[in-house]
């Protein structure tokens, strides 16, 4: 894994610690991803359906009974994890960052697969809106997604490493405009514009 120097987010309380659940977070964050593309794509006998699914609930209601407020929770604040190590948000990884452009990889597994072999249309402007949004608030006033324009240029592919390219375009006042590119090999897979308006720290 790469490590650079990443700003702090706005809303970030002061001495907040980015590296809770260690390790073992990062292999429960891992596995859970693992099961979800286990899920994605299994076709397995009913029974053997029913057993997995007692199992899944049963761990499930085991971490329930350790459930925090937002602002405590671990998924979201790792940044050291792929995807800020939250599950709902794809695994990119950082490799580069500056005030003005940051560089990542990801690469799609089968819980982003859509249709004929290529990721979910969705879950492309969902990864722009996170790297986006990310690079829109760290180091800067806090700031929310007012629109998300996304092209598809090119089907995009499951596991195969993608590159990341987020440069800011503009700013007016408060507000940022951003671009993005997704891209294999240098062809250009999609892009993306966005719209962040600074708001204040709540
Ligand atoms: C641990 C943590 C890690 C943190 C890491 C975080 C990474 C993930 C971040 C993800 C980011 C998100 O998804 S955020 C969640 C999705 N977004 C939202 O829910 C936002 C909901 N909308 C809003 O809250 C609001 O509409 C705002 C803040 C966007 C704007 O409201 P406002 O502050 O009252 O500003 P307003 O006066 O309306 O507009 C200001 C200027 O922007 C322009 N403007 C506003 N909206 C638009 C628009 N859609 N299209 C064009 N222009 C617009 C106005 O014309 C105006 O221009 P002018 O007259 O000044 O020229």
């Amino acid at each position: 894994m790469v490590s650079i120097d990443i700003p702090p987010h706005p809303w970030w309380k002061p001495g907040l610690d980015l590296h809770r659940g260690g390790d073992s977070y990062a292999h429960l964050l891992s596995a859970t991803r693992g099961l979800l593309d286990a899920v994605a794509g299994v076709d397995a006998p009913e029974a053997v359906l029913a057993e997995v699914a007692g199992e899944v609930s049963r761990i499930a209601g085991r971490l329930n009974s350790y459930t925090t407020s937002d602002e405590s929770q671990i998924a979201g604040t790792r940044m050291d994890l792929p995807g800020r190590g939250h599950p709902l948000v794809v695994p990119y990884r950082t490799t580069s960052w500056t005030s003005v452009r940051m560089t990542a990889e990801v690469t799609f597994t089968r819980i982003h697969l859509g249709d004929g072999g290529a990721v979910h249309g969705g879950v492309t402007a969902l990864l722009f809106d996170e790297v986006l949004g990310r690079f829109a608030n760290h180091g800067r006033q806090p700031a929310r997604t007012a629109f998300l324009h996304v092209n598809y240029r090119r089907l995009v592919p499951l596991d195969v490493d993608l590159d990341i390219l987020t440069k800011v375009d503009r700013a007016e006042g408060r507000k940022l405009y951003i671009t993005a590119e997704l891209s294999h090999d240098g062809t250009v897979l999609a892009d993306a514009e966005g719209l962040f308006v600074a708001v204040s720290a709540q």
